[in-house]
């Protein structure tokens, strides 16, 4: 020890390899020495021992001069600390054994009957709010019951009320022999709080909720349904809006939300086949009428040239599609009241979803729509003549024969009448037509060219042929053009031509702006729900640049598109 603590560590370092090689000799325990004088604790304790030498030599201050007392203080503070937690724990513990409560409760009565139901209090601050639930009587009990809570109302939100639950009291006032219009009277009345005795469902019903987004195909509104168990409780809508399905348990009322939506309470909407039935009973109660769909394709029209070359816009061609037949729709029916035959045949919800077209994706059609004369043609021409490497018009079928310079695959695919018919047979034209005893038509084929070729193919076409272009393959965007108001329309043709029979173009006249406008009224009212875009088509140059921005939107934003292109099924 007189050597230090280096000295001693060298002792051991020499003892250690004298021992390794008594190992090596196979001296009997030396293997045993060897890993005891090797050991990390007997290094350790060296270590502390080199320590405490080297603090001899240099007898370090002490840090305090009363340490002792210190930690007795400190024990001290610290013992009544646990003393008091532990005396407060034993108190605890000999309330509860020796009963000791308060306030002290009256006893229990002795009459009570043993099948006496649990009832619950249950008190929501109202300020003004509707309740959120709506009410019904069993016809046989007579009794009142919670039939639905509304998502996201005031019940749903307290987590207090259930379907199914029985009232017995609404703030103090017993419900029996109420009718449930008299309950929501008095619920109504009630402006701060309103507190209810019911007796809660004893099981309530587990319902796995699938989000299920539609667009509604027709409008509804509360107001006007006799059916609906609560009108304020209930959700309007139009044609086209989608609508978020929060709820659908009943099998007649579901819930649901408008998207976009910052609602936070859900509406009541009939459920499809509750829709659907509406939908025939008011069909059937429609006195006869002929189809207005129809006769706004019947009509007579006048004369004009085409100076366009781009594919799809021969004055022919055009002429043909104002009479043209639809291949796809079932066709129509003699009785059409204003709600279109359409919708009272169809689902009035078709399931969406909201859908991102992947750039490695075909393009979606570009199906371009209004009123004759409104200007489909010369947005859609302008619309290619701003980039031909992008848009680009599908080649249409014709059974005329080509003139001198026309090319079949250029103008048109020249066809004979049989193949035509052929084609007509197997459902290959989304729209066809004849004129002056030649056939036109736009093939489903000559689409999907443009398509396959990576273009946007940009077509026009009349209301009929929506179903046909609304489909898995050709996921066509349906941009509606809108005439502007008469006063516009005037402004803004006052130098434009109209597209006529004849083979004189002529100036727009008064009548010709009213027909715009009544037929757009009338497609407006069969077809609204289709439309992806609506613009309107005043001053020219301004709804160039909003088509181009929309046909930009419908290939790269997301957009609802019908469940059935996404997951085809066997009917799309
Ligand atoms: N916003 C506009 N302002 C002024 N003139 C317009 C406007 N839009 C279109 N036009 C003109 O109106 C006339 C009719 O347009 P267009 O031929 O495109 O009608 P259309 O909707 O295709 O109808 P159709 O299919 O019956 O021919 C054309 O002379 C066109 O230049």
């Amino acid at each position: 020890a007189g050597r230090g603590g280096s000295g001693l560590r060298q002792i051991l370092t020499d003892v250690i390899e004298e021992v390794r090689r008594s190992v090596h000799q196979d001296i009997d325990g030396a293997d045993i020495l060897h890993s005891l004088l090797n050991s990390p604790w007997l290094q350790s304790l060296l270590k502390v021992y080199e320590c405490l030498q080297r603090h001899l030599r240099n007898s370090p201050p002490p840090a305090l001069d009363y340490a002792s007392g210190l930690i007795w203080d400190t024990c001290l503070k610290f013992l009544t600390v646990v003393m008091l937690v532990f005396q407060a724990l034993l108190s605890a513990h000999d309330t509860v054994a020796q009963k000791d409560y308060e306030p002290v409760l009256p006893p229990m009565p002795d009459d009570i009957p043993d099948d006496e139901e649990a009832t619950r209090i249950v008190c929501l601050v109202k300020n003004k709010q509707p309740l959120g639930a709506t009410i019904k009587r069993n016809e046989v009990t007579g009794e009142i019951f919670i039939a639905r809570v509304i998502h996201g109302g005031l019940a749903d939100r307290s987590g207090l009320l259930h379907a199914g639950d029985r009232i017995i009291e609404v703030n103090g006032f017993s419900v029996d022999g109420m009718e449930p219009e008299q309950v929501i009277q008095v619920v109504a009345r009630s402006q701060g709080t309103i507190m209810f005795k019911v007796v809660p469902i004893t099981e309530r019903p587990v319902h796995n909720q699938t989000m299920l987004y539609v667009r509604a195909m027709a409008d509804y509104s509360p107001q006007q349904d006799p059916a609906i168990p609560c009108a304020d409780a209930g959700m309007s809508f139009k044609k086209g809006e989608i609508l978020e399905i929060v709820d659908q348990t009943d099998a007649l009322w579901w819930q649901a939300k408008k998207l976009p939506s910052n609602m936070s309470c859900a509406g009541l909407i009939p459920s499809t086949n509750l829709l659907k039935r509406k939908q025939r009973e008011f069909w059937w109660s429609q006195p006869y009428q002929p189809h207005a769909c129809i006769q706004t394709y019947e009509e007579a029209f006048e004369s004009g040239s085409c100076k366009a070359f781009i594919s799809g816009f021969r004055r022919s061609m055009r002429l043909c599609r104002r009479r043209s037949h639809s291949v796809t729709q079932p066709s129509c029916h003699n009785r059409c009241p204003s709600s279109c035959c359409y919708s009272a045949m169809s689902s009035p919800y078709e399931e969406v979803v909201r859908h991102q077209r992947l750039p490695q994706d075909a393009h979606r059609l570009i199906a371009l729509l209004g009123p004759s004369g409104v200007g489909v043609n010369e947005l859609r021409r302008r619309l290619i003549e701003t980039n031909p490497n992008i848009f680009q018009g599908a080649i249409p079928h014709t059974t005329r024969a080509p003139r001198g310079y026309e090319e079949s695959g250029r103008e048109y695919y020249f066809t004979s009448r049989e193949i035509f018919d052929n084609m007509v047979y197997n459902n290959r034209f989304l729209e066809y037509g004849e004129y002056k005893g030649n056939f036109y038509g736009t093939s489903i084929e000559s689409v999907k060219e443009v398509l396959n070729s990576e273009k946007i193919c940009v077509i026009d076409i009349e209301p009929n042929a929506i179903q046909a272009v609304r489909t898995h393959e050709l996921k066509a965007y349906i941009i509606y053009v809108k005439p502007p108001t008469l006063e516009h329309l005037r402004e803004s043709r006052q130098d434009s031509y109209i597209i006529t029979n004849y083979y004189v173009n002529r100036p727009f006249k008064d009548e010709d702006f009213q027909e715009m406008e009544e037929t757009a009224r009338k497609m407006e009212a069969h077809y609204w729900q289709f439309f992806d875009h609506v613009m309107v088509n005043d001053d020219l140059e301004d709804s160039c640049a909003q088509l181009l921005t929309a046909v930009r939107k419908a290939q790269d934003d997301p957009q609802w598109v019908p469940a059935s292109w996404i997951r085809p099924t066997a009917e799309s």
